[in-house]
């Protein structure tokens, strides 16, 4: 079928790239000139494992194209996904005015009858809204059909989870449609599940608000375990064994960060106020998660009087492995407040940085690897348990002025790091380590 995708940032992208990937005719449409030229070279402006080769692979193919003329985009559609941003307005709630916009860019360029995809997260009733922007000023005379299709692939491994997700859903109140973006979705191999629109936009927040849940209760759990002498990931496997809660996602650590959780649980607090519903469980979530963050600056408050004039390493400074993503990192709260408390800090990422120095503090010291970041440093933080991050020869934090690790990833084993004699600190795996354990 030929299909375009509006918006190719994490989502639009992806889906582009995936949709090509299973035989359709791709068109993506993006506003951001820069961008479109990157990709016309086959260039991926983001970072996702696998994605420039499967892009390279469909432009080859001749049925993967970029532009950013949306009549163009748009000719000969039988379907159009709207993959823009819904960031996070000052209240909380989602911004729609990308949606809005390319509501009427629909509605002034499609020149034939179209099933409208929505990706984008968007509050419940938007859909609906969707369809009425787009009559409301369509130039043709065609037949607009809406269908949600919320998007539940993870960064850092959004094409696996294309095409090993759990679910489609698809949300739509005229068959004909659901029936056809089916169709479209046939080749993922993935079960889909139909329903009605509202439902299916509540299934995307709902969803990731109990994802969410599950990391602040567990986060909670490890605080406590951190008082009582457990260790928070045995109690995890535990829990997780119990099929009815479930192994995953119960990884405790400085809590969650990124584009979408962060952002979405707001959101749904937003919606669910709008309909004067007091969503105190989520309130609950997102407080935590805030308290979860400053965590490691706590226990390195804690060990140091003052950290006027320390050098601290911050290894990892995306909001999670294998993305360069930094929207929500931990990293920002944490090194913002480190420089305001008079250190110096060194930071390291294996692919985040350019993205890091457009939003960290302007004091903030690159340095291009692990070893480089900790030399000399009277504290290390984790911050994102990068594969190397989590291999690195524990050897190299003897060449710190004093071998003190806060770890806020839990990346290494406890027993190995009081064997090299590491200071070291992490989040709910209390450590039984005496001062004279430790290399001075
Ligand atoms: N990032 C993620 O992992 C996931 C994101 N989502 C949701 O998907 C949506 C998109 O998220 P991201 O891909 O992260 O956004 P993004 O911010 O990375 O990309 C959005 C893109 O849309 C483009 N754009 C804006 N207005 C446009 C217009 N009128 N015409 C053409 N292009 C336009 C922007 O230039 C940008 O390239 C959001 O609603 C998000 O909540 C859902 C699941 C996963
Ligand atoms: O709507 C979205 O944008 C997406 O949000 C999340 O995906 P993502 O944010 O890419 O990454 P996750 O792997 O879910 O991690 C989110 C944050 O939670 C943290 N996390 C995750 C899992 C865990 O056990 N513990 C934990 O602290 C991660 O470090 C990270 O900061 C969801 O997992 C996706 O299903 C959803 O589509």
């Amino acid at each position: 079928m030929n299909i375009s995708v509006v918006g190719t940032g994490y989502v639009g992208l992806v889906t582009g790239v995936c949709l090509s990937e299973i035989g359709h005719r791709v068109t993506c449409i993006d506003i951001d000139e820069a961008k479109v030229e990157k990709m016309n070279n086959g260039i991926s402006p983001i970072y996702e494992p696998g994605l420039s080769e499967l892009m390279t692979k469909n432009i080859e193919k001749d049925r993967l194209f970029f532009t950013t003329d949306h009549a163009n985009g748009f000719y000969n559609a039988d379907a159009v996904y709207i993959a823009v941003g819904t960031p996070e307005k000052e209240d909380g709630s989602a911004d729609m005015k990308f949606v809005k916009q390319v509501a009427i860019d629909i509605a002034i360029d499609v020149s034939k009858d179209t099933v409208v995809v929505t990706k984008s997260t968007v509050p419940v009733g938007t859909n609906d809204k969707i369809k009425e922007v787009i009559q409301a000023n369509l130039v043709n005379n065609v037949r607009i059909d809406v269908v949600s299709n919320p998007e539940f692939l993870k960064e850092g491994s959004a094409i696996e989870d294309s095409f090993n997700g759990d679910r489609i859903v698809l949300g739509s109140d005229s068959e004909y449609a659901a029936n056809l973006i089916e169709e479209v979705n046939k080749g993922f191999g993935v079960p889909i599940y139909k329903t009605d629109i509202r439902s299916a936009e509540m299934i995307k927040y709902a969803s990731n608000a109990f994802l969410a849940t599950k990391i602040s209760f567990i986060n909670e759990i490890a605080n406590i375990c951190d008082r009582v002498n457990a260790n928070v990931e045995d109690v995890a496997k535990g829990m997780g064994m119990d099929k009815r809660i479930g192994d995953k996602f119960l990884k405790a650590g400085i809590g969650y960060g990124g584009s979408c959780f962060p952002k979405d649980t707001k959101a749904l607090i937003q919606i669910a106020g709008n309909v004067e519903y007091d969503f105190e469980l989520l309130k609950g979530v997102v407080k935590v998660n805030q308290k979860q963050q400053a965590l490691l600056l706590d226990k390195l408050n804690e060990r140091f009087d003052s950290l006027e004039g320390k050098r601290i390493a911050v290894l990892g400074l995306a909001f999670k492995p294998n993305t360069d993503d930094m929207r929500e990192a931990a990293s920002i709260v944490i090194t913002n407040n480190l420089i305001e408390q008079g250190a110096e800090v060194f930071g390291y990422d294996p692919i985040a940085t350019d993205n890091a120095k457009t939003l960290l503090s302007d004091k903030m010291v690159y340095e291009g690897s692990v070893e480089a970041a900790v030399e000399g440093s009277d504290a290390t933080l984790i911050i994102t348990e990068w594969d190397e991050i989590k291999h690195v020869n524990l050897e190299v934090f003897r060449s710190m002025k004093y071998p003190l690790v806060i770890d806020g990833r839990n990346c290494f084993s406890l027993d190995k790091m009081k064997e090299v004699g590491i200071e070291y600190h992490s989040v709910g795996r209390p450590t039984d380590m005496k001062k004279k354990d430790y290399i001075l």
